[in-house]
């Protein structure tokens, strides 16, 4: 993993890219950033990966904080915000450095544009966080084919927790030449302690020539 400026997106909300976020800071010695923080301002992600991370990282501010806990097109316009993709602009104090989405890929910042165009500007190379439920195959190959015709890098796929393996066969099989997978076990609970153990046995796995060296 020799670049260390990524994108972590995920099929979708609530799939643990947070979760993620805080054990792949620690694993690769990253600083953190959250563009778009929508609700729970109180205990935000930025808070969570304070809290969860033994590193002790550098974590850039929000650009935005936005109340309401919805999708950020909805919550910017509650609060009289427009957000606009010329609003960001990557902290460049850092080498190495994690950026956490909204929610997944088609979630729209405003009237026209998406999460995916935000990735698409900023250039980095994308990590996808999938985690395994009833429909979850169809989101993960949906994401992939959106980032692949976006012409975004998709550099990781991330099994988050525990999988049923014909799943995640089905998903590894179909991941594009290039992209590899991180696996990091199913949490019991999620605090600093646990999340530490978890990064000891996160497993990165090359995916060479469409298949797989295990
Ligand atoms: N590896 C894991 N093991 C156990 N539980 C997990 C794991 N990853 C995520 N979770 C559970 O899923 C919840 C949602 O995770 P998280 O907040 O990281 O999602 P998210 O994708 O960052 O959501 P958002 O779109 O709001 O940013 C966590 O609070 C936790 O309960
Ligand atoms: C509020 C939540 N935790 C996220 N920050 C925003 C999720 C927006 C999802 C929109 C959607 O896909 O329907
Ligand atoms: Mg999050």
């Amino acid at each position: 993993m020799m670049n260390k400026r990524y994108f972590i997106t995920g099929i979708g909300t609530e799939v643990g890219k947070t979760v993620v976020s805080a054990a792949l800071v620690d694993y690769l010695g990253t600083a953190y950033w959250k563009p778009i923080q929508s609700g729970d301002l109180q205990a935000s992600d930025s808070m969570r990966i304070r809290a969860l991370c033994t590193s002790e990282p550098t974590i850039f501010p929000e650009q935005y904080q936005l109340k309401h806990p919805a999708s950020p097109h909805d919550a910017s316009e509650r609060e009289g915000i427009q957000i606009s993709l010329t609003d960001f602009s990557m902290p460049n104090q850092t080498a190495a450095l994690l950026v956490e989405g909204a929610g997944g890929l088609f979630v729209p910042i405003n009237s026209e544009e998406f999460m995916i165009d935000l990735m698409d500007q900023l250039g980095l190379p994308a990590i996808l966080v999938c985690r395994d439920y009833l429909g979850c195959i169809n989101h993960t190959l949906l994401s992939i084919a959106a980032l692949v015709h976006k012409g975004i890098q998709l550099a990781f796929v991330v099994f988050n927790g525990a999988f049923e393996p014909a799943t995640q066969r089905v998903i590894e099989s179909h991941l594009p030449a290039g992209t590899d997978a991180i696996y990091i076990p199913e949490i019991k609970e999620i605090n600093k302690m646990n999340l530490s153990t978890a990064v000891g046995q996160i497993k990165i796995v090359e995916h060479t020539n469409g298949a797989f060296r295990k």
